[in-house]
C-alpha cells in the first residue's frame, strides 16, 4: 500500500496520478481508513469473524473476464460515490487505486497491491480503477447479502444519514489537524 495526493493532472485515471506528496497511514487512519497486510487468508478470515461479516464474493476486473464490457465497468467504479455499508476489499492479485476524498475535499491516491486488505467507512466520498496492468482480482467482503450500491455525489447524497454520520466521524478523528 502506498499513499499520497492525486496530481489532478489530465491523463487516463489508471496512470499513477503521483503528486509526490506522500500521505501516511495515521492520515488515512483520520479518514476513518484502516489498511492492512495479510498474506494468509486466515487472518481475513478472523478479521472477517471479528466484525461480523458473513459473506464475500470474488471479483476479477480486466478484459479478459468482462470483454467488452471492461471500459465501462472501470468508468463506472471511477465515479465519486459513496456507500451506505463499510466496505473491505482484500486485494488477491493485481492491483489497483483507491482515490477518497480528504477533509479539504482533496483526492488522496491509495495504492493496493497484492495481500492488501482495506476498510473504508460507510458515508466516504471514493472511486475506484484499475491501473496500467488493467487486472485487479479482488475479495468482496459483505456483512450480509452480496450487493454493491453506488450512490454517485450529489445534493441528495449530501443529506443522506451514512455520510453525516461519516463526517461526525471524521470529526472525532480530528482528520482536520494534521493533514499529511
Ligand atoms: C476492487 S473491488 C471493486 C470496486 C468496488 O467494490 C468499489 O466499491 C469501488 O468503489
Ligand atoms: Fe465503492
Amino acid at each position: 500500500m502506498k499513499a499520497y495526493w492525486f496530481d489532478n493532472l489530465p491523463g487516463d485515471q489508471r496512470e499513477p496520478h503521483d503528486s509526490g506528496r506522500v500521505v501516511s497511514p495515521d492520515y488515512l487512519s483520520k479518514l476513518g481508513i484502516l489498511h492492512f497486510n495479510y498474506s494468509s487468508e486466515d487472518d481475513v478470515n478472523a478479521l472477517a469473524a471479528s466484525r461480523h461479516y458473513k459473506n464475500r464474493d470474488t471479483i476479477t476486473i480486466s478484459p479478459t473476464t468482462m470483454g467488452a464490457a471492461y471500459e465501462e465497468k472501470v468508468r463506472n467504479f471511477f465515479h465519486e460515490h459513496l456507500h451506505e455499508d463499510e466496505e473491505i476489499r482484500y486485494i488477491l492479485d493485481g492491483g489497483g487505486y483507491f482515490d477518497v476524498r480528504s477533509e479539504g475535499d482533496e483526492w488522496v491516491r491509495i495504492k493496493l497491491e497484492k495481500h492488501d486488505l482495506m476498510i473504508m467507512p460507510a458515508g466516504i466520498y471514493h472511486r475506484f480503477t484499475t491501473d496500467t496492468e488493467n487486472y485487479t482480482k479482488a475479495m468482496r467482503l459483505f456483512k450480509e447479502d452480496p450487493k454493491w450500491t453506488p450512490l454517485n455525489r450529489g445534493s441528495e447524497t449530501e443529506e443522506n444519514q451514512y455520510r453525516r454520520e461519516y463526517l461526525k466521524l471524521r470529526e472525532g478523528l480530528g482528520a482536520g489537524v494534521a493533514a499529511n
